[in-house]
């Protein structure tokens, strides 16, 4: 026993564990968490599963031990259920194997764990944190809102759900608590059936944390923020951009592929749109088609990240002969960007996105405006927010056809509503600068963050 400890003194624990969900969009946002914290001089053990593992050799992380989560579901598994039953089956089969885990961690590192921080879908987590005694925080990828409608939907039944969804009138009411969401814009969809996604969120909010960890800032989300607060009572801390903290920290899915920053240099000022699915969104080829003559009928130069394997049922290589000319008259291909230093190129004038939550706080950390093409999950309430809330996007629905294509392309890049965008959008780039700077809310609440995990979980005053 420390000299502290004799004393009646907490002794300051250095170690946390960090378990991600190993979703691309999920692994970087927390790995940048925990590159922000070892700079405050706490020591970080990730758990990783068996899917995107990180180059644990690369230079952001020394220092970090990395361990597995044992006792995965095999891949098969993922093409047979739906994500939301995947989770689930693999929630459950990692309880044990990450108690023994912990257990046996504590044992090496001298009873040295400050604290457990799990992404939310990991929920496993918790049960082992109680256990130990650990505090632990929940951490969330997503928006503010995205969670806050996961509170929500914790509590409705269903079947019931479903049968009042069926009258129009009220898919267009809005939700009381979560204006200016309506009932259709919340997320329920493209994770499985309703009653397993509602089974989910009440697990995924069972107040086990001490906290939860947002990758968002008060400033774009300050009334998600307080109502959550107010109905989970526990208390939230909202630091991000965690890009900002800790910039270099990226895994990368694929090899980036600088040269398009070239071929950005040789670009107009603001005149390029940037087009990315983010790591998991796929086209049909006649979308590609389509995609291809609206952009260059627009007469913009455009940078198009085409992933291997994001177009169904066909490859870049073999792409139809009336694609290739378009892209090789006005745009570039690549299969992965850099995304943060195009975004921040001064010839980028707009983003064509599927609302990942990553993608959106880059964006907004540019000034860059959007064209919002949601494909699943909370993509489309983030579309909803850029397009109603902060007005700093256009949304793209229905069959994507290329003068619709076009038109968007040129009321973003061309005409006085784009510019109006811009310059919402460069205020809010601002706002959420100011927020990661001295004394702004999400420095503040990092700060507070700190202080709670060196104090050790007894004398700790927590964050509200
Ligand atoms: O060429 C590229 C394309 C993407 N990225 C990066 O990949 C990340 C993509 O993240 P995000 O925009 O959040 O999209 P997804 O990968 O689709 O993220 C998943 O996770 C997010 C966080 O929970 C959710 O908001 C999304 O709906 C979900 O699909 C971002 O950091 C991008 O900078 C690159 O670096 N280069």
């Amino acid at each position: 026993m420390e000299k502290g400890e004799a004393m009646g003194k907490k002794r300051e624990k250095r170690r946390i564990v960090l378990v991600p969900l190993t979703l691309h969009g999920h692994l970087t946002p927390i790995l940048q968490l925990g590159k922000a914290l070892s700079l405050k001089g706490f020591s970080i053990t990730v758990f990783q599963g068996q899917f995107n593992r990180v180059n644990t050799s690369s230079p952001h992380y020394s220092g970090f031990q990395f361990l597995d989560v044992t006792g995965s579901l095999p891949e098969s598994e993922l093409m047979r259920l739906s994500p939301v039953e995947f989770l689930m089956k693999q929630n459950k089969m990692s309880e044990a194997n990450f108690k023994t885990s912990i257990g046996q961690l504590l044992v090496q590192q001298g009873n040295d764990i400050a604290c457990i921080i799990y992404d939310e879908f990991m929920s496993f987590c918790g049960a082992t944190a109680e256990e130990y005694k650990l505090p632990s925080f929940i951490f969330t990828a997503a928006s503010a809102t995205h969670k806050a409608c996961q509170v929500f939907l914790s509590k409705l039944n269903a079947k019931k759900f479903l049968m009042e969804m069926e009258d129009p009138g009220v898919q267009d009411t809005v939700v009381e608590a979560l204006h200016p969401i309506r009932y259709k814009d919340l997320p329920t969809s493209g994770f499985g059936p309703l009653e397993s996604f509602l089974e989910s969120c009440r697990v995924v909010n069972k107040r086990t944390g001490s906290g939860i960890i947002l990758n968002t800032a008060s400033c774009l989300e300050s009334s998600s923020l307080s109502w959550m607060q107010r109905e989970l009572g526990i208390p939230m801390y909202a630091l991000g951009p965690l890009h900002a903290l800790a910039k270099a920290v990226k895994s990368s899915l694929l090899e980036e592929d600088r040269g398009c920053l070239e071929w950005l240099n040789k670009q107009k000022p603001r005149s390029v749109i940037y087009i990315s699915l983010g790591s998991l969104g796929s086209m049909e080829i006649k979308d590609v088609l389509e995609m291809a003559s609206g952009l260059y009928n627009s007469n913009q130069p455009f940078l198009w990240v085409i992933r291997p394997g994001s177009i169904v049922g066909s490859e870049i290589e073999s792409l139809p002969e009336e694609v290739n000319k378009k892209v090789s008259e006005r745009g570039y291909i690549v299969e992965w960007a850099p995304q943060n230093e195009v975004l921040g190129h001064p010839a980028v004038g707009g983003f064509w996105s599927h609302c990942g939550w990553n993608s959106i706080l880059e964006s907004i950390e540019e000034g860059v405006p959007f064209i919002c093409r949601p494909f699943q999950g909370e993509q489309k309430l983030n579309a909803m927010y850029l397009e109603s809330v902060w007005r700093i996007g256009i949304q793209l629905g229905g069959e994507v056809e290329r003068g619709k294509v076009e038109r968007a392309v040129k009321r973003l890049i061309v005409d006085k509503e784009g510019a109006n965008m811009r310059r919402r959008a460069l205020d809010l780039k601002e706002m959420i600068k100011a927020s990661v700077r001295i004394g702004g809310s999400s420095y503040n609440a990092f700060d507070e963050l700190v202080k709670y995990l060196k104090a050790g979980t007894e004398e700790a005053e927590p964050h509200v």
